[in-house]
């Protein structure tokens, strides 16, 4: 089987590396998925994170045509605030928004991993998903730290508006869970996923 990472986020790729452990053989190509990331009405937040991670792996997989026998993985991560999903921001006033929001709480990250493969016996494709929640609490963040933090662009990709591996480090208090889960793919649970079809 050959490994295809469906993203085009840089830090997935870097996760993803890490998974080989050193080891030349480990390799993988990377695809960009494209898929309307709309929420549906009445969707929860842990559907809509497993479903869009699905999805990103099912479109990655339709632009591997060209090989044998594809593995793809798609990710998506979300940040959750009593319930309300906290994507990426639209606007810097969006960012400034949702880390007044994040200030002084605990919010949950939530990131799934997809994988979708041939099963060997009918030759159809298979979607393996796995859902990783993380709570992290931030400390309480001044106008004056918000404000500096947006004009660094830092929030403007990432959902949640902060990244934990970058400045955004500065305001994270305390977390209980994955940490590569919050930067984008969960490391333990990609392992499992790749280690199910024989991967690694
Ligand atoms: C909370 C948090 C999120 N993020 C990032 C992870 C994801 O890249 C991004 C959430 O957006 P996603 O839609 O999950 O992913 P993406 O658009 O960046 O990449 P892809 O092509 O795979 O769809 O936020 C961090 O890097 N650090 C953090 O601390």
């Amino acid at each position: 089987m050959d490994l295809v990472l469906a993203s085009t986020s840089p830090r997935r790729k870097e996760l993803l590396a890490h998974l080989g452990l050193g080891r030349p053989e480990f390799c993988f190509t990377q695809v960009a998925p494209d898929i309307d990331e709309t929420v549906q009405q009445g969707e929860a937040p842990r559907d809509y994170v497993r479903r869009l991670a699905a999805e990103k792996a099912q479109a990655g997989l339709a632009l591997c045509a060209d090989m044998s026998q594809p593995a793809v993985l798609g990710s998506d991560t979300i940040v959750v605030l009593e319930n309300q999903i906290l994507g990426k921001p639209l606007d810097v006033a969006d960012a400034k928004r949702t880390l007044s929001e994040l200030s002084g709480r605990t919010h949950t990250v939530m990131t799934a991993v997809a994988l979708t493969y041939q099963a060997d016996a009918d030759l159809s494709f298979k979607t393996s998903v796995r859902l990783v929640e993380t709570q992290v609490r931030f400390c309480a963040l001044s106008a004056a730290d918000i404000d500096a933090y947006v004009a660094s662009k830092e929030p403007m990709d990432k959902a949640g508006s902060y990244g934990i591996q970058g400045l955004g480090g500065c305001f994270v208090a305390a977390i209980e869970g994955s940490y590569s889960g919050v930067v984008g793919l969960p490391l333990v649970e990609t392992r499992e996923l790749l280690a199910e079809v024989g991967l690694i």
